[in-house]
C-alpha cells in the first residue's frame, strides 16, 4: 500500500458559534492529486490552513509524513509547497528574485538554488518575464509566479489553493498542466477548488466537502456511481400525447421525464442503451424526432443529490 502522506482525523474547527470544519477527515496517499472540492466557504481554506498548522484548531489530530504537524514542524514544512489563492509576493522584488527569496528559505546551496530557480521560471512559463516587477504581470502571469514561489523548492506535498481562480484560459491551462507534471515528477497534491471540471480533468481522487464536512469520496466515476441518476436523454420533439409520454416513462430505467417547450426530457438510472429503447419507442410510435443528445451526470449532479444545493455559484 502508498505511504500515508497526510492523515486528518476528526478535525473540528470553529470561528465562535460558526462550526468551520465538522469532524472532518482526510487520508492522502503518495502519488495522488486529491481533489478537495467544495463551493465558497464550505471549509476548505480553512482546512489546508489547520493542516499547515498556521491555524490552531478545536480537536482533533494531523499528520504529515507520518509525523504529528505542529506549528514549529520545520522539518516537515520544508517538504510541503503551499499556493494559497491570495497571490503573496513582493513587489519590489522582480520576478526571478521573488522566486529566489521563497526557493531561499529551505535550500541554501547557491548552486543547487539557481539550478531550481531556473527550473521553475521554466516550468511557470515566465521566461519571458523573469526581470518584470509584479505590478506589470497580467493576473494569469501573476498565479504563475505565485506557483513557482510555492513549488520552486521540489517540495514532496503541493498544497494548491483556487489556484485557477480569476485567470485567463491560457493560464489555467497551463497551470492544470504544470500540476500534472509536478505530480509525475512525484510530487502529491492536494487541489482545492470549486471548478468541478477542473477537478474531474487532474485529480485522482476526489472529496467533496460541505459545510466543513467530508461528504463523499472517490474517483469522478465512483461518485458518479453514487447517485441515481446516470443519463439524461433529450430530444427535440414537436408533440407529444401525455399517453405517449407516459410510455417513455413506463420504458425500463427511466425514472423521471417531461416534455416542454417542444423538449423531451428523460432521467434514467443505470441500464445500458437507453438511448437505443428510446428511439426505438419513438420510431415504433412514428414520432418524429429532431436533435437528439445524451448527457452524463456531472459532479455538480453528484453534490446536488447529496447536499440538496448546487455547486456552481
Ligand atoms: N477568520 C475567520 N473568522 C470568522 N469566520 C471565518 C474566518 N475564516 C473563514 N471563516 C468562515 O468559515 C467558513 C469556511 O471558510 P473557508 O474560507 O475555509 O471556506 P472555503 O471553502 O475555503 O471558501 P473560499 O473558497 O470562499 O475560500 C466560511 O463560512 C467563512 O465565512
Amino acid at each position: 500500500m502508498a505511504e500515508t502522506i497526510v492523515k486528518i482525523e476528526n478535525l473540528v474547527k470553529r470561528y465562535h458559534e460558526l462550526v468551520a470544519v465538522d469532524h472532518f477527515n482526510l487520508t492522502v496517499s503518495k502519488g495522488e492529486i486529491l481533489g478537495l472540492l467544495g463551493p465558497n466557504g464550505s471549509g476548505k481554506t480553512t482546512t489546508m490552513n489547520c493542516l499547515l498548522s498556521l491555524l490552531a484548531y478545536d480537536k482533533g489530530s494531523i499528520e504529515v509524513f507520518g509525523k504529528p504537524m505542529k506549528p514549529d514542524s520545520y522539518d516537515l514544512k520544508r517538504n510541503i509547497g503551499v499556493v494559497f489563492q491570495n497571490v503573496a509576493v513582493f513587489d519590489t522584488l522582480t520576478v526571478q528574485e521573488n522566486i529566489d527569496y521563497f526557493c531561499g528559505l529551505y535550500i541554501k546551496d547557491k548552486k543547487l538554488r539557481r539550478q531550481y530557480v531556473a527550473e521553475a521560471v521554466e516550468f511557470a512559463g515566465l521566461s519571458d518575464f523573469v526581470k518584470f516587477y509584479p505590478k506589470k504581470l497580467s493576473g494569469g502571469l501573476l498565479r504563475r509566479l505565485n506557483i513557482a514561489c510555492g513549488i520552486a523548492h521540489k517540495p514532496k506535498l503541493i498544497l494548491l489553493d483556487e489556484p485557477t481562480v480569476a485567470v485567463d484560459p491560457q493560464s489555467r491551462n497551463k497551470i492544470l498542466q504544470g500540476i500534472l507534471k509536478l505530480n509525475e515528477e512525484g510530487a502529491t497534491i492536494i487541489y482545492t477548488s470549486h471548478y468541478m471540471e477542473e477537478v474531474e480533468q487532474i485529480c485522482s481522487r476526489i472529496v467533496i466537502m460541505d459545510k466543513g464536512r467530508n461528504l463523499a469520496n472517490g474517483t469522478a466515476t465512483e461518485l458518479k456511481q453514487l447517485i441515481k441518476k446516470s443519463e439524461t436523454l433529450t430530444v427535440e420533439i414537436l408533440e407529444l400525447t401525455d399517453t405517449q409520454l407516459e410510455a417513455v416513462r413506463r420504458l425500463n430505467h427511466v425514472y423521471d421525464v417531461s416534455y416542454e417547450n417542444n423538449r423531451l426530457t428523460v432521467q434514467c438510472s443505470g441500464g445500458s442503451h437507453n438511448l437505443i429503447h428510446l428511439l426505438s419507442y419513438l420510431q415504433e410510435e412514428n414520432i418524429a424526432f429532431g436533435r437528439v443528445y445524451s448527457e452524463l451526470p456531472t459532479l455538480n449532479d453528484v453534490f446536488l443529490e447529496i447536499t440538496g444545493s448546487e455547486l456552481r455559484d
